[in-house]
């Protein structure tokens, strides 16, 4: 049995987690970020079997981190050899060269660690060229410090990704290369646009689903759709968006997407690489923003949401805040607590489906103000519907063809209701 266990963990990367409080930080914070660190570590895969907290006035230049101090990690790593070294924040190229040179182990940061979780999760091919991009962009100022990895060692966490041809390549070949993916992914964001805009002439209201990661996003559009998208207690589980038809007890259909989570200290190359992804939340009619009401820093959280929203223009859309998790006590106090705060809100479970219901109501309230665009053509034979429409919509295009009025309208949702059978492509 003991020999079992140890060959099926020779696969498994050992990390050691470093982590600095520097003057003026809360060493609580500190901790939370390490614990996250450490949950990220786990989502690549690897085994956690040690932390250093280093105190210090300041970020050192050359190591990060005192020289003193990153000898004595070495030390500890001779008597407890790992795999890699993981800190907490970006170093520079530099100070991560230096650190392998004491440490005689590979070093890696937060932001490569989180594109490797994305590495391993892309599965479409829009996924897999955002996270490409984002790994060029992250690599270019540091191709020496990757061909020393290369060297010593071949795949693992970290050293996924672009593979060992690319990075043979010069600078100017990466160069090149972003500049292709560039392209492919405008291609990529013009179908996306032209998707959106067929979806909202068939009147359907599209929800995007945002939050922390693991807050419970997958899990409650599986709840509300029936549908089966991997949710598990990891981070990063979804990558790809996927859209969903959520029909509201008014029948009212939308379109609900799950999307990437969000993370504090999200690596800015990916906010700008995801940019597809991200637009189509900034994109819809209203902005449901999933809380994991359980988690200890659940304000925070809130607030590193609304900083990546801010960023990508989605913070001005109509948001409904859904505090999660309130089958287990400590959520449900909490969320009593933040609902206050928050003026369209709901506590839910998607996990046991209680509160469902309140959400509906709550979505359908959010909804019903929505302007529908439609094209239609519509036979003037049906007098009262064309005087509704005279009456109550914007009439953006009209022409006429033989008996019928072809007309591209923006309507409330329940006129667009009426018009419906009148829809065309
Ligand atoms: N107790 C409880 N756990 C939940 C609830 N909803 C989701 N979870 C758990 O939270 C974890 C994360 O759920 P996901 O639905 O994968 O979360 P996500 O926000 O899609 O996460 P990422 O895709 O990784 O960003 C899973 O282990 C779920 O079972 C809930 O209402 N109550
Ligand atoms: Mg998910």
């Amino acid at each position: 049995m003991s020999e079992l266990l140890e060959t099926q963990n020779t696969d498994v990367e050992t990390v050691l987690l470093v982590g600095v409080v520097l003057r003026g930080d809360e060493e609580w914070k500190v901790k939370d970020t390490m614990d996250e660190l450490a949950q990220l570590a786990e989502s690549a895969g690897a085994e956690v079997v040690g932390r250093f907290v280093c105190r210090q006035p300041k970020i050192k230049a050359g190591h990060y981190i005192g020289t003193g101090k990153a000898e004595e990690i070495a030390d500890w790593i001779k008597e407890n050899p790992v795999s890699m070294v993981v800190f907490d924040d970006d170093l520079t190229p530099a100070q991560g060269r230096n650190l392998e040179k004491v440490l005689e182990t590979r070093v890696l940061d937060r932001t490569q660690l989180i594109l490797d979780i994305f590495a391993q999760r892309a599965h479409t091919r829009e996924g897999s060229l955002q996270v490409e991009l984002a790994q060029h962009l992250y690599l270019l100022p540091r191709l020496r410090n990757m061909w020393t990895h290369l060297e010593r060692q071949q795949g693992g966490i970290g050293l996924r990704g672009p593979g060992e041809t690319q990075l043979e390549m010069d600078r100017r070949r990466i160069e090149d290369l972003i500049k292709t993916i560039k392209r492919d992914l405008k291609l990529v964001r013009t179908r996306r646009t032209e998707q959106r805009r067929g979806r909202r002439r068939h009147g359907w209201a599209l929800v995007s689903i945002v939050g922390y990661t693991n807050a419970g996003k997958s899990t409650l559009l599986n709840r509300l759709s029936g549908a089966d998208i991997y949710a598990e207690d990891q981070l990063f589980a979804t990558l790809d968006p996927t859209t969903r038809q959520v029909e509201l007890p008014n029948h009212e259909p939308m379109l609900m997407t799950d999307t990437v989570g969000f993370i504090q200290k999200l690596p800015h190359h990916l906010v700008d690489s995801f940019k597809a992804t991200l637009e189509e939340v900034a994109e819809a009619d209203l902005i449901v923003h999933v809380i994991d009401a359980l988690h200890p820093q659940v304000e925070m959280q809130i607030e590193a949401v609304h900083k990546v929203l801010d960023e990508i223009g989605g913070l001005d859309k109509p948001m409904l805040y859904v505090f999660n998790k309130i089958d287990e006590e400590r959520g449900r106090n909490a969320a009593k607590r933040l609902k206050a705060q928050f003026s369209k809100s709901a506590a839910v479970s998607a996990l046991t489906g209680e509160g469902i219901d309140l959400l509906f109501d709550e979505l359908a309230d959010c909804l019903k103000g929505r302007k529908v665009e439609l094209k239609l053509s519509v036979p003037l034979s049906e007098g009262k519907l064309l005087a509704t429409l005279q009456k109550n919509a914007s009439i953006l295009e009209q022409e006429y063809e033989g008996a019928n009025a072809e007309l591209l309208v923006r309507v409330s949702a329940q006129i667009a209701a009426q018009c419906r059978p009148f829809a065309v492509e």
